[in-house]
């Protein structure tokens, strides 16, 4: 299957969180979220769940760094439960919304509206969407780099499916606790070792007051 390369990348404390338990994530130092925006600046698309648009209304635009472009804002959302005010559905830059099949009277009407603001709908798998043809709807697009950017039920949708190739975490030194602190891949996890995402350490170095950590994913 053609897919785009999918790099991972998330600000975790030393405890895996990317969040507290009421949903504060200011993780990264300044020094990070330049760098996060250097790869940004190098991608075709980035790519959040709705999860991440509700709690954190993001940008997904360069605005750390001097960029002439911004790449496409992709967020996964099976039920289009997207705020029509939310700040990617903003001109700054492109979106596409992957929703599933599944339809009604409501969610068409507000597909609609999406249409009219510029926004690209696309429709894949029923249920929940299906990342795998996703990714090749995506590639199809000419989008053949994408910064994954989380949250933790996406990513484990995604790492789960096999679809991430590469992965840079910054931990900083922090711990934040709680269970029902979203931590950097939730979902129903793997059952055994075996199963699990192996990786393969390539680079590490110190960035401000924390550590940033590069991994290929072993296929
Ligand atoms: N520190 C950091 O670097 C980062 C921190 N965060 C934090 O993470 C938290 C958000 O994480 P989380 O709540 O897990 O939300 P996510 O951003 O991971 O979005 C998850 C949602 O995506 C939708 N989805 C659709 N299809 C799939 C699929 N196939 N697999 C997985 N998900 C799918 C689901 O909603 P539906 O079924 O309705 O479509 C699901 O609930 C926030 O607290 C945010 O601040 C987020 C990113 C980076
Ligand atoms: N790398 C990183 N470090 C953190 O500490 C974070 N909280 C995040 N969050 C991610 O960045 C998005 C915000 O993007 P904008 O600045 O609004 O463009 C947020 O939604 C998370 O995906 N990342």
């Amino acid at each position: 299957m053609k897919k785009p390369y999918v790099i991972s990348n998330v600000g975790m404390t030393l405890d895996g969180k990317l969040a507290t338990v009421n949903n504060d994530s200011r993780i990264s130092c300044e020094e990070d979220l330049i760098r996060v925006h250097k790869i940004r600046a190098n991608v075709d698309g980035i790519m959040v769940g709705i999860g991440t648009v509700l709690k954190d209304d993001p940008r997904l635009t360069i605005h750390k760094i001097k960029s002439d472009k911004n790449p496409v804002r992709i967020v996964v959302d099976s039920k289009l439960r997207i705020p029509l005010n939310a700040r990617v559905l903003n001109k700054d830059a492109k979106t596409i919304i992957a929703t599933t099949e599944d339809t009604d009277e409501e969610k068409e009407k507000k597909i609609n509206i999406l249409k009219e603001m510029g926004v690209d709908v696309v429709k894949c798998g029923k249920g929940r969407v299906d990342l795998k043809k996703l990714m090749e709807i995506l590639y199809n697009k000419g989008i053949k780099s994408i910064l994954l950017e989380g949250g933790g039920t996406l990513n484990w949708g995604m790492f789960k499916e096999g679809l991430v190739d590469e992965v840079s975490v910054y931990i900083a030194p922090k711990i934040f606790g709680g269970k029902e602190a979203p931590t950097y891949v939730d979902g129903k996890g793997f059952k055994t070792a075996d199963e699990c995402v192996k990786l393969e350490l390539k680079n590490f170095y110190r960035l401000g007051e924390g550590i940033v950590l590069e991994f290929k994913v072993k296929k």
